[in-house]
């Protein structure tokens, strides 16, 4: 089955806006904002389970995504549950958690999978940018952008196109334009 267009699930509109920058000219993505419960587990059990239950509630081809924040001092927390942590300690709370040592360094992850519909295999596409946890910087609309700083700026303070060329949501998203390119094997 060839894809001539892609219905990614996701409720947060900043990732779509990203998604179809990023995507734009290479294939049509619709969306649809279904609220798919998230387990527990590794970002790529996440990421697989997400995709399953997208293509079921959808009965059909689903692209999803999940994006974690690993701070290297915390042994990769908050990791998946960035946004717990993100809706209850916010900007602040993220970086005192640091505070107590030296290595402020993170990898943000972006982590697709798409899966062809209910019962199949979702195939995961991973991206990953290393930065640096900083106090906020920048306009406040997109997560955790203030605070993660690449190259001396934020994601924040990144014009989009800049953040779209070196984001771990654009290094995912170069694999899966790989695998759509060699006939989605
Ligand atoms: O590039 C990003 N820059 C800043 N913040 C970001 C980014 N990408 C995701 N985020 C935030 C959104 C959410 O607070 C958490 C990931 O959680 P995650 O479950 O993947 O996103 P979500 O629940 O907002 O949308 P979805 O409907 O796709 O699950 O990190
Ligand atoms: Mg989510």
């Amino acid at each position: 089955m060839t894809l001539t267009k892609l219905n990614f699930i996701t409720g947060n509109k900043n990732k779509l806006t990203e998604v179809r920058a990023i995507l734009g000219n290479v294939i049509e993505v619709d969306n649809q904002a279904v609220d798919v419960p998230e387990i527990q587990g590794t970002i790529e059990e996440i990421a697989k389970e997400k995709a399953r239950r997208a293509a079921e509630a959808i009965n059909g081809p689903a692209l999803t995504e999940d994006t974690a924040l690993e701070f290297h001092a915390l042994k990769g927390l908050p990791g998946p549950y960035i946004k717990s942590f993100m809706d209850s300690v916010g900007h602040e709370g993220l970086n005192k958690m640091l505070d107590g040592f030296d290595d402020r360094t993170a990898e943000a992850v972006c982590t697709f999978a798409f899966c062809r519909g209910p019962g199949a295999e979702p195939i995961l596409f991973q991206g990953r940018t290393e930065g640096s946890i900083v106090r906020p910087r920048g306009p406040t609309n997109f997560g955790w952008d203030p605070i993660f700083e690449y190259e001396g700026k934020t994601y924040a303070e990144m014009e989009k196109e800049a953040k779209n060329r070196i984001s771990h949501r654009y290094k995912a998203l170069v694999k899966f334009q790989q695998w759509l390119a060699e006939g989605q094997q």
